[in-house]
């Protein structure tokens, strides 16, 4: 029979996200993920993102007693979902190739865009490593602070949307029906998540290592959709990948007649830079953006009528999503003509 480490080798490396605003418990979390791991006699990968120049939870990780047992990789002084993104890719593929099959565990800053990372993960993984998969995202939450926090972090909300799995930590700090009400804000914002309980991270590894059934890669379109006037209503959304233009002007027309305005800055497949989009009842142009530097792709619709969970469906197929690198093994002794 085989051994829990092959077993976890055969199926190729699972990649777990801890994400989670500033000091909500992400590395006490991930401290435990790795003892539970080190327990099985599975050597774990990391990969630590801190926003500032100094490095403090990878200094806390290189303390570890089994620190020799974990394959460890931090990057600093900005976040792997922005300025960082190129390196991110690079250090996931290296650490992928060394972890063979073991997990890696990948601690977002407490700033970072989820969504983005998640993209991060998938880009890397398409360019080094066909068998490993993101297998869970996690995000903490810290449950005393969290109803205030919309208040430091607006991106809170899209940043919730993400999870897999979310941790409500610190429940020592709260009573019970504190408790409940952050549980039900989080359940409004991602009714899908599997939401869990804890003081000092102190979960069931176990389940948290699970893959959940149907994972949604990403949400790669997020956003809010708000009343406007005369049975109007208009939405704003990130987009987390570029657009395949030709699907998009396709999609876009069959919304000739409820979407009566779209525009933003968007990526393009095929074209450099950020793009602007616009498009007037019916008609769709696209040239590059001229405005001030922009980062993060973004579109505002205005409609009335629109089926607008339909429509946002509609608008992910329109985005180009990495391909995987096949890797086709030769038959021993025979040359494979393509
Ligand atoms: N009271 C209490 N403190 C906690 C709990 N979980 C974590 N902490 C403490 O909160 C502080 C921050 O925890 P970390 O795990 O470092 O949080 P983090 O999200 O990794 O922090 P950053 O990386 O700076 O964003 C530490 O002092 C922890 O010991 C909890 O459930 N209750």
């Amino acid at each position: 029979m085989p051994t829990k480490a092959a077993q976890v080798r055969a199926s190729g490396s699972p990649v777990y996200v801890i994400a989670g605003f500033l000091g909500s418990g992400k590395t006490t979390l991930l401290k435990r993920a790795l003892a539970h791991e080190l327990e099985r006699g599975i050597k774990p990968a990391v990969l630590m993102n801190e926003f500032g120049e100094v490095d403090v939870d990878g200094a806390l990780l290189h303390d570890h007693p089994r620190s020799n047992d974990i394959e460890l990789q931090s990057l600093l002084s900005g976040c792997i979902c922005c300025d960082l993104s190129g390196a991110f890719t690079e250090k996931v593929g290296h650490l992928l190739k060394k972890t063979q099959g073991a997990p890696l565990f990948v601690e977002t800053t407490g700033l970072a865009d989820t969504g983005q990372v998640v993209v991060g993960i998938e880009k890397a993984l398409a360019q080094h490593s066909a068998r490993a998969r993101l297998a869970s995202v996690i995000v903490m939450v810290d449950a005393p602070r969290f109803l205030k926090l919309g208040a430091y972090w607006p991106a809170a909300d899209d940043h919730l949307k993400q999870a897999d799995t979310v941790v409500l930590n610190k429940l020592d700090q709260i009573d019970d029906r504190q408790a409940a009400l952050v549980e039900r804000r989080v359940r409004s914002v991602n009714p899908a998540a599997r939401i869990v309980r804890a003081i000092h991270a102190d979960v069931p590894i176990d389940r948290l290592l699970e893959r959940p059934a149907g994972r949604r890669v990403a949400q790669i379109v997020t956003g809010t959709i708000k009343e406007s006037t005369a049975g109007y209503r208009s939405g704003s959304f990130k987009i987390l990948r570029p657009f395949e233009p030709d699907r998009l002007g396709r999609w876009l027309r069959r919304y000739q007649r409820s979407v009566v305005r779209l525009k933003g800055y968007v990526r393009v497949q095929g074209r450099q830079g950020m793009q602007e989009v616009q498009w007037v009842m019916g008609s769709l142009s696209i040239a590059p953006y001229q405005g001030v530097k922009q980062s993060q792709a973004k579109i505002v619709v205005i409609g009335r009528r629109v089926a607008w969970q339909r429509f946002l469906e509609g608008l992910e197929r329109c985005l180009v999503w990495p391909r995987r690198r096949v890797v086709r093994r030769r038959p021993a002794g025979k040359r494979v003509s393509q």
